[in-house]
């Protein structure tokens, strides 16, 4: 089995990619969502948050997001650490999962790889590139969200042209190139590989 990481900047079209794979029979990990659980079901991570950022982290056993947000996408440090509280024990879900998995290749869709060095562990990568004015106008009709709020998350993510050099395959989801041609060409390059 190969393992691939899926990766791209807010807004590139993770997500799309992924259903596509998804609809085609490929086992998709989504690691953002399994932080999202694990930050709120795993008492060992969530202690240590709430050492971290204090009680306010959370309201009624419900992740203060917000507030973690204002935090850690402003303060170097203080992303390091939640990073360091949170990846091993989501990388750790997603190698439970990959054992049970049938198909010869398995994906591990991620918002950020290539800056944790996680990227490193997967025998392959792909990443999905979009122009960021492209990518914000995105996020901002997707989520209530401000340009601002987007722009300092990208400054907390590496730029396309530095992942591009370190990326197996690149997918173009600029608006001008169909995706779904590229996601098969995708697996026919990986499949071959195999
Ligand atoms: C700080 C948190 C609580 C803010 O939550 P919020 O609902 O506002 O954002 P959400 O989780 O939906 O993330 C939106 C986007 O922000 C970017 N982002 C999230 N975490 C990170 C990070 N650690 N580093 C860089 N960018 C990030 C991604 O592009 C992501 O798609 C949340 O992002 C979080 O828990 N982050 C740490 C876990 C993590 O690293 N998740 C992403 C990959 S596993
Ligand atoms: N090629 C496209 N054409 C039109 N809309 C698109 C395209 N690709 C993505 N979108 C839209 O842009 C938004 C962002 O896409 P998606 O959620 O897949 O990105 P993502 O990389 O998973 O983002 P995030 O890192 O924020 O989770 C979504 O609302 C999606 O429907």
């Amino acid at each position: 089995m190969k393992k691939i990481g899926l990766t791209g900047g807010i807004g590139s079209g993770k997500s799309i990619i992924c259903n596509i794979l998804k609809i085609m029979g490929y086992p998709v990990f989504n690691s953002d969502d399994q932080a999202k659980l694990l930050m709120t079901t795993n008492n060992a991570v969530i202690q240590q948050i709430k050492n971290l950022f204090g009680e306010e982290a959370y309201i009624e056993n419900t992740l203060n997001r917000p507030y973690l947000a204002s935090k850690v996408f402003y303060d170097e440090k203080l992303k390091l650490a939640l990073n360091k509280i949170v990846h091993p024990a989501v990388r750790a879900a997603f190698d439970e999962w990959a054992i049970l998995q049938k198909k010869p290749l398995v994906f591990n869709e991620a918002a950020i790889l290539y800056e944790t060095g996680a990227y490193k562990t997967f025998d392959y990568t792909v990443l999905v590139t979009a122009p960021e004015e492209i990518r914000i106008a995105r996020v901002t009709s997707r989520d209530k969200t401000t340009i601002e709020e987007v722009e300092q998350r990208m400054k907390n993510q590496w730029k396309d042209e530095v992942k591009i050099e370190m990326a197996s395959y690149v997918i173009n989801n600029d608006d001008t190139t169909l995706v779904t041609p590229q996601v098969i060409a995708m697996l026919k390059y990986f499949e071959s590989a195999i």
